[in-house]
């Protein structure tokens, strides 16, 4: 029996795999491991027995309809949901490369150093283009000129941005357009070498030409880093994603390789939604 398609969102969602379902196959080798992960909000839980593995170096969408949860497990990765009062996992665990990332020993500050995160509206800082990419190295305590002149060049050009700014480093960066500003954030977040790229809707604020050129570097991007990106555009899903996950009302519904996921889901909630049949 398939299941229904709710008219309205339930507060608290029944079982919505279909009978039978078994959570998808352990990925070898993981570079981040959600092991049946529940996530509260004070009382409110947002996320239900979340289990998920996401491979190294390939682009992982998380699509599904507003408030289902997908910046919630992608906060989870650098913890920023830590700064929301009363906000925690209350069960399962979360791992990036086998260790448990909500352990009391592990230092934020080191596990933000190693998942970077891109926002959906750029955030340059008051300062220079040169400031903005060279920031992560500075407050790591980098001063030589030369290393520091280097990390910029190269991060500028690892996010497709060097070309445009070459002759004006030392300008303000809110004098560049918003999607070069994207771009200026991903340099600045790719500078200090993160092992993890997370993008929150990067594209949403941005035009067509400028949504194509992220997307081109996300592909790219890919080569070295893993990303993990949240999306509302499932187009932007299928051009840039290697795998995708479906969540509905804070539960995973379906997690394939995008293909697979887009052309034959296996979960009828998953075909409804992205045949629009709700939003
Ligand atoms: N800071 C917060 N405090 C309390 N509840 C929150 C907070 N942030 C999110 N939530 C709730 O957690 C649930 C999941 O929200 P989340 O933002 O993760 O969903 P989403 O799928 O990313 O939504 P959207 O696509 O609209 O950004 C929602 O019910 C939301 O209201």
């Amino acid at each position: 029996m398939e299941t229904q398609l709710p008219s309205t969102i339930p507060v608290l969602p029944e079982p919505i795999l279909q009978p039978g379902t078994q959570p998808p196959e352990a990925v070898s080798e993981a570079k981040i491991r959600f092991e049946h992960v529940d996530f509260c909000y004070g009382s409110k839980q947002a996320l239900w027995d979340i289990h998920l593995d996401i491979p190294p170096q390939q682009v992982t969408a998380f699509i599904g309809p507003s408030g289902c949860g997908k910046s919630t497990v992608l906060r989870c990765l650098n913890r920023m949901n830590d700064m929301v009062p009363g906000a925690r996992v209350t069960s399962g665990k979360i791992e990036i490369d086998g260790e448990d990332i909500n352990l009391a020993t592990q230092d934020v500050t080191d596990l933000r150093k190693r998942v970077g995160m891109v926002f959906q509206k750029s955030n340059p800082f008051p300062d220079s283009i040169y400031g903005n990419v060279s920031y992560g190295l500075r407050i790591a305590g980098v001063k030589d000129r030369k290393i520091l002149d280097e990390a910029v060049e190269a991060s500028l050009r690892g996010a497709a941005l060097w070309d445009e700014v070459k002759d004006r480093l030392q300008t303000s960066a809110f004098g560049l357009s918003g999607g070069q500003q994207q771009r200026l954030c991903i340099a600045r977040a790719i500078a200090v070498r993160p092992e993890i790229i997370l993008m929150d809707e990067p594209c949403s604020a941005l035009d067509p030409i400028a949504t194509s050129k992220v997307e081109d570097l996300i592909t790219k991007l890919k080569e070295e880093f893993t990303i993990v990106m949240v999306t509302h555009n499932m187009e932007q899903a299928r051009r840039c994603a290697d795998r995708t996950a479906f969540f509905y009302v804070g539960k995973l519904v379906e997690f394939d390789d995008t293909m697979t996921l887009f052309q034959n889901p296996a979960q009828k909630l998953t075909r409804d939604y992205i045949m629009g049949r709700f939003s």
